[in-house]
């Protein structure tokens, strides 16, 4: 599978943020994207995403498996809100995420012990750390499949021992194959086949 961005530009509240963006991602590749605040890399991942429409280029996915018609299904995006319910347990909430996605990959409890967060499985997610609730926001990108993780700032909140767990999990999705897009300004610990700097 590849996935292809041609010329791509973005706007905000009916101003340009980028434009000119291009490129091709193969299974296994990963792409960092970097930039100063406000550079418009949220953006990129959001138009990727197709949570927002671009302004002008287009985005595309080809080889693509039939059960993935297009990059949004083809994809989990890990934005800067965790998307988990605060009055649902840990478990609940995974359990939630792993049936509306579809495509079962771990079980709850396997994901849960992949991000070191098996002890507190019953607890309601509100009662969490903010690490804690990141951390589980990330195993929910291990209990259904996607091959294409949107990153938006996963590590922030993560402490040194999770940022190198997290790292551990990314090179494992590459490995077997999947695709990475992330937006960051803390290096996340891996070898990048692409990197974008945005605002340059
Ligand atoms: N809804 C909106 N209406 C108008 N402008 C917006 C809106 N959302 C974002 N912007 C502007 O779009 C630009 C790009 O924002 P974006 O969040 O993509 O940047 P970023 O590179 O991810 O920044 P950061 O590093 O701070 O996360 C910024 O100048 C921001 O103020």
């Amino acid at each position: 599978m590849r996935m292809i961005a041609r010329e791509l530009s973005g706007e905000r509240g009916g101003e340009p943020v980028f434009s000119g963006i291009s490129f091709t991602l193969a299974d296994g590749e990963g792409l960092l994207v970097t930039g100063p605040n406000g550079s418009g890399k949220s953006t990129l991942l959001r138009i990727v995403a197709g949570l927002l429409p671009s302004s002008g280029g287009t985005m595309e996915i080809a080889d693509a498996d039939a059960r993935w018609p297009d990059i949004a299904s083809a994809s989990h995006y890990l934005g800067h809100q965790n998307a988990l319910k605060p009055a649902l347990s840990v478990r609940e909430n995974l359990g939630f995420w792993r049936d509306y996605m579809g495509e079962p990959h771990l079980a709850v409890t396997e994901a849960l012990e992949m991000v070191g967060l098996e002890e507190i499985g019953h607890l309601p997610l509100g009662y969490l750390s903010t690490g804690q609730k990141r951390r589980i926001a990330i195993a929910r990108l291990l209990v259904s499949y996607r091959p294409v993780w949107l990153l938006d700032e996963p590590t922030a909140g993560l402490d040194r021992a999770s940022e190198k767990q997290f790292a551990d999990l990314m090179r494992t999705h590459l490995e077997d194959g999947g695709m990475i897009l992330a937006a960051t300004h803390l290096p996340l610990g891996l070898e990048w086949t692409h990197e974008l700097r945005m605002g340059a």
